[in-house]
C-alpha cells in the first residue's frame, strides 16, 4: 500500500493520559463539538477514546468514499452493534456482511415507491385523524404545545400501518403508552455507546429498570402484532407467496429456504418502529421552530397548497411532486438541523483514503452537519432558505464555492451508498403530508419571545427548549393567504 502519512500524523485536541479524550466529551452536543474541533483542527482530525484512536471527518468527499465503499471496506462501528443487539433491536441497522444484505432486501422493498404509493390513503388517514385531535385538543387547551408527541405518535402509526399491517392508532388512542416506550430508546442506546465501560452489565440504575420496563412492554406489543399476522398468514396462504407489508415477508420466509430468526423479526420490528419515528418527528419539530421563526414560510406554504392541493385535499401522491416549496423546506430544515448528525463506522480492512494510511478496525466518526451548515458549501449558510433548492433544470445545481460538489453531497441527511436510508421517500411523503396539515389550518409561533432552543444530541439530534404553540389560523389569515403570491414572495 503507497501513502504519505497515516492517522497518527493527523492533528486533534490534546487527550489526557489513559482516558484520551473521553473526559473531554460534551455528550448532550458531541455534534456541535465535532464540528467545533473541526473548525480548530481541519477536516480530518484524530481523537483517543481510552485506548482506541478515532478520526473524525467532516469532509463530504471522505465521507462520501466511507458510506459508499460498505459494506466491503467498511462497516457500522461494532461497539454501536453490539449496544443495539444487547438492547435486543438487533436488525438491519446493526447488521453486517450476508446478514445485512438479507434483511436489507426485505427492508428497502417493503419501504419502495411502489408500496409506499399503494399506501397513501392510510397516511392521508393519519393526517386527518391528527388534525381532528388538534382540533379538538385546541378547545380545550387554546395553544396546544404537545407538537413533537403528536409527530411521535403519527410516525408510529404510519411505520406500523406500512410495514406490520397493523392499525395501532396512537394518534386517538390517548391512553397507548407506545409513544412514550418508544423514546427512551435511542437515548439509552446513545447513553451506552458513550459509556467507557458497560456499567449497567453489573449495576442497573433507576433508567436502566425503567428501559427494561419500555423494552418488555414493546416486546409485548409486537409479540401481539406477530401473533395475529401469523394467524392471518396460517388463514390466508395466497400471502405466504405474495406478503403485503414487510412483516408478512418476514414471517413468510419461516416456510422457505434460509428464514428470518425469531431474534431477527423482533429486532427488525423494532429497527423499523425506531428508525422511522424518532427521525422523522424530530425533523417535523425542528421544522415547526423554523415557521415559528420565519412565518412567511408558513404563508408560502399556504399558498403552494391552495395552488397544488386546492379546496378538495390530497388526492393523489401526484400532487406531492407539484410541492416544490415543501419538499424544499425539507431539505433546507434537514441541512440546518441535519436529525442524524454523526454516522460511525469501522474499517474492514487496511485502507487508504486522501494518502493517509488507516488500519483495519479503525473507528471513524462522519460528521454531517459541518459540511451542511458551512461556507464552503452554501452561500449564507446558517441562514434558512428553502428557495436555494428550487432550482430550474437549466440551472447548473451545484453549491457555491465548492467547484464540484452538488448541494446533495455537501447535505446528506439520509447518508449515502449502498446503506441509504430506505425509508427516505416514505419520510419525504410524510413530512410533506403532516406539514401540509399542519399549515393549512393552524398557526405556528413561539410561546415567549425569548428563542432557547439548544441542540441536543441524544443518537438524534432533538430541539431542546422549543418553545412552539399552535393555534386555529384566524379567517382573515386565509382570506389574505387567497391573495397571496408565490412567485413574487
Ligand atoms: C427524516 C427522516 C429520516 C432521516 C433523516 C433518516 C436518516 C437515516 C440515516 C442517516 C441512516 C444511516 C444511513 C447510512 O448509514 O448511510 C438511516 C438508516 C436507516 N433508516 Fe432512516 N431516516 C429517516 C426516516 C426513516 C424512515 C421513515 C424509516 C422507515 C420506516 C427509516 C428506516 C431506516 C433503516 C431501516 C435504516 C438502516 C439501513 C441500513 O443500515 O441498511 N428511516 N436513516
Amino acid at each position: 500500500m503507497n501513502y504519505s502519512s497515516t492517522f497518527k500524523d493527523l492533528k486533534g485536541p490534546k487527550g489526557k493520559l489513559l482516558v484520551g479524550n473521553v473526559l473531554d466529551l460534551d455528550k448532550d452536543r458531541l455534534h456541535l463539538q465535532y464540528e467545533d474541533w473541526g473548525n480548530e483542527f481541519g477536516k480530518l482530525y484524530r481523537l483517543k477514546f481510552l485506548t482506541t484512536p478515532v478520526t473524525v471527518s467532516t469532509d463530504p468527499d471522505f465521507n462520501a468514499y466511507i458510506l459508499k465503499n460498505r459494506p466491503k471496506k467498511f462497516r457500522r462501528l461494532s461497539k454501536l452493534a453490539e449496544v443495539i443487539n444487547d438492547v435486543g433491536v438487533e436488525g438491519v441497522f446493526s447488521a453486517e456482511g450476508d446478514d445485512w444484505k438479507k434483511q436489507r432486501r426485505v427492508t428497502q422493498k417493503a419501504l419502495d415507491k411502489r408500496h409506499v404509493e399503494a399506501f397513501f390513503p392510510k397516511i392521508i388517514q393519519v393526517a386527518n385523524r391528527l388534525d381532528n385531535y388538534w382540533s379538538n385538543s385546541l378547545k380545550s387547551d387554546p395553544n396546544h404545545p404537545h407538537l413533537t408527541q403528536d409527530f411521535i405518535r403519527a410516525t408510529i402509526d404510519v411505520t406500523t400501518n406500512l410495514a406490520f399491517g397493523y392499525d395501532m392508532n396512537t394518534v386517538e388512542n390517548s391512553e397507548n403508552t407506545t409513544q412514550q416506550h418508544v423514546e427512551k430508546i435511542f437515548p439509552k442506546i446513545n447513553q451506552r455507546i458513550n459509556s467507557p465501560f458497560p456499567f449497567h452489565k453489573y449495576f442497573k440504575s433507576k433508567s436502566d429498570k425503567d428501559f427494561e420496563v419500555s423494552m418488555s412492554y414493546l416486546k409485548e406489543v409486537l409479540g401481539e402484532i406477530i401473533s395475529e399476522t401469523q394467524k392471518l398468514l396460517d388463514e390466508n396462504p395466497e400471502l405466504k407467496e405474495k406478503p403485503t407489508n414487510f412483516l408478512e415477508a418476514m414471517l413468510a420466509s419461516q416456510e422457505k429456504d434460509n428464514p428470518f430468526t425469531w431474534d431477527e423479526i423482533f429486532g427488525n420490528l423494532y429497527t423499523m418502529l425506531l428508525a422511522g419515528e424518532d427521525t422523522t418527528s424530530n425533523t417535523l419539530t425542528w421544522t415547526t421552530y423554523f415557521l415559528a421563526k420565519y412565518p412567511e414560510v408558513q404563508d408560502k406554504i399556504r399558498a403552494e397548497l391552495k395552488d397544488v392541493i386546492g379546496e378538495d385535499g390530497f388526492q393523489s401522491l401526484d400532487q406531492l411532486k407539484e410541492l416544490k416549496y415543501i419538499n424544499a423546506v425539507m431539505k433546507e430544515v434537514s441541512r440546518l438541523k441535519p436529525v442524524t448528525p454523526n454516522l460511525y463506522m469501522q474499517a474492514n480492512e487496511d485502507v487508504v483514503i486522501n494518502d493517509i494510511f488507516f488500519p483495519k478496525d479503525h473507528f471513524f466518526i462522519l460528521q454531517l452537519s459541518a459540511a451542511a451548515r458551512s461556507e464552503e458549501f452554501f452561500e449564507e449558510a446558517l441562514d434558512f432558505i428553502p428557495e436555494r433548492w428550487i432550482t430550474e433544470p437549466s440551472v447548473n445545481n451545484t453549491c457555491p464555492y465548492s467547484g464540484h460538489i452538488k448541494k446533495e453531497d455537501a447535505a446528506k441527511p439520509f447518508g449515502g451508498g449502498p446503506r441509504l436510508c430506505p425509508g427516505k421517500y416514505l419520510a419525504e411523503v410524510e413530512f410533506a403530508v403532516f406539514l401540509s396539515t399542519l399549515v393549512n389550518k393552524y398557526q405556528i409561533r413561539f410561546s415567549s419571545e425569548k428563542d432557547e432552543v439548544e441542540e441536543l444530541f441524544a443518537f438524534t439530534m432533538q430541539a431542546k427548549n422549543l418553545n412552539v404553540i399552535m393555534s386555529v389560523l384566524p379567517i382573515n389569515d386565509k382570506q389574505e393567504v387567497d391573495n397571496y403570491n408565490l412567485s413574487n414572495a
